[in-house]
């Protein structure tokens, strides 16, 4: 379960163009369902998914996981927390180009000092599980846009995190890929991962699978701060 008490983002802090990107946010997300952000370009999702991802600080407030307070701990423990806690699928996939496509799923395990074997089986079922043990060697800028997603997929997931973390994830989709991208999360859900989103986009806020949907507004929460926004029982 990740809480947020009271959190406020300021930009540029102190200086004439100071913004308040969020004001006093109150949000409980509870583990293993799947949420999404979504509001109005500006309305602040990427800057409460950073919070929530401890990405980045809160300017004042705090966060909490698991009842543990994170928010104000020393870098080296929230570098730690990442790696451990969460998987990131960013919207353009941030893949490394001449890395093949195995090379980029096990990058995530580089800094945790991973045995390489066992680290090069578990990419690999990643990419079996996902249909793509042919392409494992091939590098990553010969893949097509829907391999490519499913390539983040794996790297994303590749150190077993409880959160799975996608901020925009259709934005550059076609319906088609959109669909399978859905159905993907939507499986990791059913196995019990919690699924934090943030999207513009209609086909996730319908989507399967998706129980609580958080509505910002001039970085406020407009809607489904307490869980009334919850489209299944027990998603507060
Ligand atoms: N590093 C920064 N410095 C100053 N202002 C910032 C910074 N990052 C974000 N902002 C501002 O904070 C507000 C919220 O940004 P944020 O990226 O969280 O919005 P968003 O809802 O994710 O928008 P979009 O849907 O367009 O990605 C915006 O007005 C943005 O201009």
């Amino acid at each position: 379960m990740i809480t947020l008490n009271a959190v406020t983002k300021l930009y540029n802090e102190g200086r004439p163009n100071e913004f308040a990107a969020l004001h006093e946010i109150d949000l409980t997300l509870a583990r293993g369902a799947m949420s999404v952000l979504r509001g109005p370009s500006g309305s602040g999702k990427t800057t409460l998914l950073s919070i929530l991802a401890c990405m980045a600080r809160p300017t004042s407030g705090r966060v909490s996981i698991d009842g543990e307070i994170v928010s104000g701990l020393p870098e080296r423990f929230l570098t730690e927390l990442r790696r451990t806690t969460f998987g990131f699928v960013f919207q353009r996939f941030n893949l490394v180009r001449g890395l093949t496509a195995l090379e980029n799923v096990m990058l995530p395990t580089v800094p945790l000092g991973a045995d390489y074997g066992q680290t090069r089986d578990r990419a690999m079922a990643r990419l079996e599980a996902l249909g793509l043990a042919d392409k494992a060697a091939m590098p990553i800028e010969h893949l097509s846009g829907g391999e490519a997603q499913r390539t983040a997929i794996a790297r994303a997931l590749i150190n077993d995190p409880p959160i799975l973390i996608a901020d925009e994830p259709t934005a550059n989709l076609d319906t088609a890929l959109a669909e399978k991208f859905l159905a993907i999360l939507a499986e990791e859900r059913a196995a019990g991962r919690t699924v934090i989103l943030t999207s513009h986009d209609p086909r996730i806020w319908e989507a399967e699978g998706v129980d609580r949907i958080v509505t910002l507004r001039d970085g406020r929460i407009v809607e489904g701060a307490t869980g009334e926004g919850a489209i299944t029982e027990g998603a507060v």
